[in-house]
């Protein structure tokens, strides 16, 4: 059977060719992360940039990184036909996508990067259509690696290092974002608290940020056993579905989308218990996901709401409606929303 002509499928000449190119980028998608997680593991991004940014030769970053010439070549080749590496007169160099690819960069993506490419975070994928026919719905991550995303986290050291890693990077970049487009945010407040704060990165730049605050880290025992000390920030370890430490203000950053409309519920109520004063609010700090024409960010939104159907019971990213719904139900009076330059926007919620 030949192929069907444009006036029987509706579909112009033009669309039909960029169609043949378009379906590369579903069929190879993943080789593009691949070498990128291939050059962080390499330290290319980390070599020119002790090379104090200058270019580097094949042979010279053959030297440094260790790594024969000919797959070297290939794999440069392949990275600077990807913007993610430029080739000079002499030599390779850096570009602001690689920029965030060095390990120790301020705006570093890397670890990130090495989590969502890690085994434990891709495997669950192949399970995803079985699981979402089933009525009563194992997620994907259960259904690969027998246990949630957080009983797999407390059993795996390794893993929870690597997760807790990849949320810090991303940290760093929020909260230039949150001091950029909210810098009235914790005026009038003395104390607060991250609720489900992870190793303390968030509060710890918060403090810096904003240094008339103090701030507790609280979060899963086994998570702030291992977060580093930190001034003026205290680590708690605890159930932010028992209680919360009291204080101004709470704050929740990428905590709720992990956690259905009930759950969201009950941690909101916990959370409003623990304002002190009569000034306090719950800060949170979330996608909110638009209309198709508003999206930003390619619609990271949407990709990090897939990621919630694998790896959580439920979760999922909110509209501003799904949001006012939880808020109500939790019994606040009144909330804000305030877009800023990042993938979230800041909910503020008063008691
Ligand atoms: C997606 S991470 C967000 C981490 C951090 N807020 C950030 O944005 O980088 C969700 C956090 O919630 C924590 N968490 C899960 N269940 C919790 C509970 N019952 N009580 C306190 N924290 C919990 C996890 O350990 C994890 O650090
Ligand atoms: O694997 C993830 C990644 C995230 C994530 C990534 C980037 C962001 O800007 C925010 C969040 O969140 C996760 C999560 O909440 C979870 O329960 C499991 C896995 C991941």
């Amino acid at each position: 059977m030949g192929a069907k002509s444009a006036e029987m499928t509706g579909i112009t000449k033009e669309e039909d060719a960029e169609a043949d190119e378009e379906i590369w980028r579903y069929i190879f998608g993943f080789v593009e992360t691949g070498v990128v997680r291939c050059a962080i593991e390499l330290g290319i991004a980390d070599a020119l940039e002790a090379n104090e940014g200058q270019p580097m030769t094949l042979s010279q970053l053959s030297a440094t990184i260790n790594c024969p010439p000919s797959p070297l070549y290939r794999i440069m080749r392949f990275l600077v036909h990807r913007r993610v590496f430029k080739e000079e007169t002499t030599g390779y160099a850096l570009t602001p996508i690689s920029r965030r690819f060095i390990t120790r960069g301020e705006r570093s993506m890397a670890a990130l990067l090495l989590l969502e490419s890690s085994p434990v975070i891709l495997a669950p994928w192949q399970a995803l259509a079985a699981c979402v026919r089933t009525e009563d719905r194992l997620t994907p991550f259960k259904a690969t690696h027998g246990q949630d995303h957080w009983e797999y986290t407390a059993r795996h050291p390794s893993y929870s290092k690597l997760f807790d890693d990849g949320m810090a990077c991303h940290a760093r970049v929020a909260v230039a974002a949150i001091k950029e487009g909210c810098d009235k945010l914790f005026e009038g407040i003395s104390t607060v608290v991250d609720v489900g704060g992870g190793n303390g990165t968030t509060v710890g730049l918060l403090v810096k940020a904003f240094p008339w605050l103090r701030a507790i880290n609280f979060d899963l025992p086994h998570v702030v056993s291992t977060a580093p000390p930190c001034d003026r920030v205290e680590h708690i370890g605890g159930d932010m579905f028992k209680s919360v430490p009291k204080t101004d203000a709470v704050f929740l950053m990428w905590v709720l989308h992990d956690w259905d409309d009930e759950a969201c519920i009950h941690i909101l109520r916990n959370c409003k218990e623990a304002i002190a004063g009569d000034d306090g609010k719950v800060i949170i700090v979330e996608a909110v996901i638009k209309e198709e024409k508003e999206y930003k960010y390619k619609g990271v939104g949407l990709m990090l709401d897939m990621l919630m159907m694998i790896d959580t019971n439920n979760g999922k990213e909110r509209t501003q409606e799904e949001w006012s719904h939880i808020l109500d139900k939790a019994g606040f009076s009144c909330y804000t929303f305030t877009p800023i330059p990042a993938i979230q926007s800041i909910i503020q919620a008063y008691p």
